[in-house]
């Protein structure tokens, strides 16, 4: 669904990306991981337009993006959600939904984007249904965990139906308990056929989730492939020298 080839990325003199290609396919879940300041987030800005590559091609399906904005590839099909919250704290989490709800009617639609899109998309309601907050549509957005605040942030992201949602640290700080439940809603996100590539923190979430997982190191791709195959690659392991995997 999204692919991204060559991938070098350089600005002020330094190279953050160094020809990184992964991709995507509907219905599978890419774990990134890699030490800070690897270049996860600027593989997913890159990957959702908010910044240019150097050199290097990205597609959505079959369409060359490389040259589109972030408003293009959204309408387009593709969706984000930030490292940092992106919540209105004085409107209720309903209000914050309705808002991406309406914010993705009036963009024209695209045949990337998924059939089910045609369609009026799913109620504010139906989407704080499936981040399992349907009792919470009228609490401030300000007042809530941060659990609640990331569920409420994937919701939006899923307020257009995307085909590919890119998601960058999720459970940013949010309790163990928090981060059981956003797997499970994530995962439930994917198996409906969603394209996710999803960088992570929490070791044991991305290997226990995803289909792939890529490992970013030093801004180049050090490995990619199960779970088990990147756990017990031994360039990988010198990466993450003294972590446990
Ligand atoms: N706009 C920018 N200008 C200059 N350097 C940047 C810019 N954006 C990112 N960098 C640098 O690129 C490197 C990679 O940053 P990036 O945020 O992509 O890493 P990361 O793997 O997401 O890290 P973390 O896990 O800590 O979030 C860092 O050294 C960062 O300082």
């Amino acid at each position: 669904m999204i692919t991204a080839q060559g991938i070098s990325w350089n600005i002020g003199g330094a190279q953050i990306l160094d020809d990184i290609s992964v991709s995507v396919g509907a219905g599978e879940l890419l774990g990134i991981i890699g030490p800070n300041g690897a270049g996860k987030s600027s593989l997913v800005n890159i990957l959702s337009g908010v910044r240019r590559p150097s050199r290097g091609t990205i597609s959505i399906g079959d369409r060359d993006v490389t040259r589109k904005g972030a408003t293009a590839r959204s309408r387009m099909g593709l969706a984000r959600s930030f490292q940092t919250s992106a919540l209105f704290d004085g409107l209720t989490a309903a209000e914050n939904v309705r808002l991406a709800v309406q914010g993705t009617r009036p963009g024209g639609l695209s045949l990337v984007r998924r059939a089910a899109a045609t369609a009026t998309g799913e109620t504010v309601e139906g989407l704080l249904e499936r981040v399992r907050m349907p009792g919470k549509a009228g609490a401030l957005a300000g007042g809530l965990s941060h659990g609640d605040r990331r569920k409420l942030e994937l919701a939006m992201a899923l307020a257009s139906e995307p085909s590919v949602l890119l998601l960058d640290e999720p459970m940013a700080g949010v309790s163990a308990e928090d981060v059981d439940g956003l797997t499970t809603i994530i995962g439930e996100v994917r198996d409906t056929g969603v394209a996710v590539l999803m960088v992570e923190h929490h070791m044991h979430v991305v290997l226990g989730l995803a289909d792939r997982v890529a490992v970013v190191h030093h801004g180049k791709l050090l490995a990619c492939g199960s779970a088990g195959e990147v756990t017990g690659d031994p360039e990988v392991q010198r990466a993450y020298l003294g972590e446990a995997l």
